[in-house]
């Protein structure tokens, strides 16, 4: 049976946050997510109700955010790009958590039509997807759900990006580097929520530790 994911939005805009901000993009938000983190910005994907499924044209036509979801293969996927007349060639896929399923299939069909891919994970799942999608993992410690952080996401992550508003998530960060030996991969603080408290904690940290600031872009200039 070919499968079909469950998508909360699909929309096309800049990339905010990251090694790709700056970069046109078509997000594909999964509904799920069991991590709980306290200031998630997407807390209407983490329910799953099956009596919350609607047709593919009421997802894509929703003017704000709402917990329901299509269920749509890859090619009703495709076919939606086509339609929309998306000019993006980026593919982020994004949640929810998206990792709870495989995400070869669609990467894999993505990548064939000539777009590049991009996973946005907590690193919680293991991270199922082709060899050249690019994996952000933005690890979560101590979350409600009580998940913990894999060692084969924080490897086959490209980037990491970690949001921060105390020194205690740097503690977390720095400690998950070392248990994980990660060496030699991008890291990006971002402050949570667009906090100056938290903001001014990131710059400080970025330069002491020579990381990388993300700062959600698309909030600053109020885009989806
Ligand atoms: C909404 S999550 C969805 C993907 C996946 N569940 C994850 O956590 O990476 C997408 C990105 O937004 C970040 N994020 C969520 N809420 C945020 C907030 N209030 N401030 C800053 N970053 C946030 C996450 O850490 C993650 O990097
Ligand atoms: N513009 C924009 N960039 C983003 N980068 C990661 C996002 C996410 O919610 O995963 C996101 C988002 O929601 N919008
Ligand atoms: S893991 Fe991602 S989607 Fe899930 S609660 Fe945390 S930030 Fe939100
Ligand atoms: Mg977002």
């Amino acid at each position: 049976m070919t499968t079909k994911y469950k998508i909360n939005e699909l929309f096309e805009t800049i990339q905010g946050e990251g090694a790709f901000t700056g970069q046109p993009s078509i997000f594909l938000r999964l509904q799920g997510c069991p991590v709980g983190c306290s200031w998630c910005d997407t807390k209407h994907t983490w329910e799953i109700n099956l009596s919350d499924e609607v047709d593919q044209q009421v997802m894509i036509n929703k003017t704000a955010e709402s917990d329901h979801w299509a269920a749509l293969t890859s090619e009703d996927i495709l076919a939606i790009f086509n339609r929309q007349g998306f000019q993006a060639k980026h593919i982020v896929i994004t949640g929810g958590e998206p990792c709870m399923v495989d995400l070869t299939p669609l990467c894999t069909v993505f990548e064939a039509q000539g777009y590049s891919c991009q996973i946005e994970t907590s690193g919680t799942f293991e991270i199922q997807t082709t060899e050249n999608c690019w994996v952000t993992v933005s690890p979560k410690v101590n979350m409600k759900g009580g998940y913990k952080i894999l060692t084969s996401a924080m490897q086959r992550a490209n980037e990491i990006k970690h949001p921060v508003a105390t020194e205690q998530h740097i503690d977390d960060l720095k400690a998950l580097l070392v248990d994980h030996a990660v060496t030699a991969k991008p890291i990006y603080l971002q402050p949570i929520s667009q906090k100056e408290r938290a903001t001014q904690l990131a710059i400080k940290t970025c330069i002491e530790n020579n990381w990388r600031l993300s700062i959600q872009v698309h909030k600053y200039i109020g885009i989806e």
